[in-house]
């Protein structure tokens, strides 16, 4: 069993996280639950920060809030000296309600709206990254109608192809996102957003795809970026204060993932930037990284309560749990693989593979697959490891099932940071046109 942060087994042989017992928690908040392991999450946003002060540049780690992004969440983002990256009018509303200063926010997407685009700039958040020619000029002229310069990032898109999954790989040529640095799309941007008078370009960003393990990806990206920022410098007479290298450094999903620790990839990424920078004499640059998934990937717990099991006698056994693809729809979607404990019997002997299913009516709602366990009985409490990244993120209503509650743990205190939707939430946006509705109910 592969335990991290606080996670431990405690006497009575039950999960424990942040000092809580996973059991207690499952009785005060119910399940499914997701737990975030709040001393993991600082301590991943503070192996970012140091590892930038030790390069002696400027930076900025702004977390990609579109791997989880709740009020909690932009609190301890604003605590740990981080920025945040945001991608949608509701992701920059949660930064702001929960009070998050608008100067630290950085806004991405590929289709922001003029609506979203208005409320951005109402807030004076700090950076926008500019991903195509229409959004360049519509945000210009939105700021003139404001009397706003506003500062921007054009997003490039390398052509990197990162080793991971297809459907996540978002640095290679043939990208929704961005603009194409090989056939002139970026160096046409460059050009044309020096003349637009709203704008004030700040430089480049670049972000080659997600759980990513290797640095090379990452070095490639800074040399196509460094060469084009001289060519930049020379031809446009146009000097880069910042580069952003996006985010997708990958974690430790199961025993199959191995990533660096976070020190060694950034020093990869800021020696590479300070060599090709230094060579061509060109003031250094400040380094934007956006992390994700390895701020709060490995510090999110997904507790269930175990339901029925079905066993075909020389196939397989599958154990149903009260959760499933619509609070981790990774496995369906991405064939994403997890590790899980019996957190409630979790010294017990492995005596039994089972396979995990979800409760949803899809069949490919299965969580993991061949799973050794204790023998499995209705009632016992299944965790599934870091679900902290891309999970309530993503998570849905179908089959109107309601989204779970999350807690916070840290040092034995469990505190709620978002509720268990209620049925009544279900139906909260449900209208029953008046010709619909039965005689006794439509006064
Ligand atoms: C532009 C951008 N920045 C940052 C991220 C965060 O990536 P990750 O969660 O892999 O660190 C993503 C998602 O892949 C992204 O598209
Ligand atoms: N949703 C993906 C990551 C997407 C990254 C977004 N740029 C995942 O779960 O792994």
């Amino acid at each position: 069993m592969y335990l991290h942060g606080t996670s431990k087994i405690n006497a009575a042989g039950h999960l424990e996280i942040g000092g809580c017992d996973v059991k207690d928690l499952a009785a005060e908040f119910g399940t499914p639950l997701y737990i975030v392991d709040e001393a993991l999450v600082r301590q991943r946003a503070r192996e970012y920060v140091e590892a930038f002060r030790a390069s002696g540049l400027k930076f900025q780690v702004a977390y990609a809030s579109k791997a989880f992004c709740v009020m909690a969440m932009c609190a301890i983002a604003e605590q740990e000296d981080m920025s945040l990256d945001v991608v949608s009018e509701g992701e920059l509303y949660t930064a702001l309600q929960a009070g998050f200063p608008a100067q630290r926010i950085h806004f991405h997407g590929n289709n922001k709206t003029p609506d979203e685009i208005n409320m951005a700039l109402d807030a004076g958040i700090g950076c926008f990254v500019v991903d195509n020619f229409v959004e360049l000029h519509l945000l210009n002229a939105l700021a003139a109608d404001k009397g706003m310069k506003v500062n921007v990032l054009l997003r490039i898109t390398p052509g990197v192809e990162a080793h991971t999954h297809d459907y996540i790989s978002t640095g290679q040529q043939d990208s929704k996102f961005g603009f194409d640095l090989g056939n002139g799309a970026a160096y046409e941007a460059l050009k044309q957003a020096k003349e637009l008078a709203n704008l004030n370009v700040l430089g480049v960003h670049s972000h080659i795809g997600s759980q990513i393990f290797e640095v090379e990806g990452f070095r490639m990206a800074v040399d196509k970026v460094s060469a084009f920022a001289v060519q930049i410098r020379n031809e446009l007479d146009m000097t880069f204060q910042v580069i952003n290298l996006g985010g997708g450094f990958g974690i430790r999903y199961t025993s199959e993932d191995s990533p660096l620790p976070v020190a060694e990839y950034v020093k990869a990424i800021t020696d590479a930037i300070i060599s090709h920078f230094t060579e061509a004499e060109y003031p250094l640059p400040e380094i934007w990284v956006e992390p994700g998934r390895s701020i709060v990937g490995d510090a999110g717990t997904t507790l269930y309560t175990v339901g029925t099991s079905k066993e075909i006698p020389g196939v397989r056994k599958y154990v149903a749990v009260d959760g499933g693809m619509t609070d981790n729809p990774r496995p369906a979607l991405y064939q994403s693989k997890y590790e899980a404990v019996l957190a409630n019997r979790a010294n017990e002997p492995l005596e039994e593979t089972v396979s995990v299913a979800g409760k949803c009516c899809e069949s490919g709602d299965m969580l993991i697959w061949d799973l050794d366990l204790p023998k499995v009985q209705t009632g016992d409490l299944l965790a599934v490891f870091c679900t902290g990244a891309y999970n309530y993120a993503m998570a849905s209503n179908y089959n109107r099932i309601r989204k779970p509650a999350v807690v916070f743990v840290k040092d034995g205190e469990a505190d709620l940071a978002v509720k268990r939707e209620s049925l009544d939430d279900i139906v909260g946006n449900d209208v029953l046109p008046a010709r619909l509705r039965k005689a006794s109910s439509a006064q």
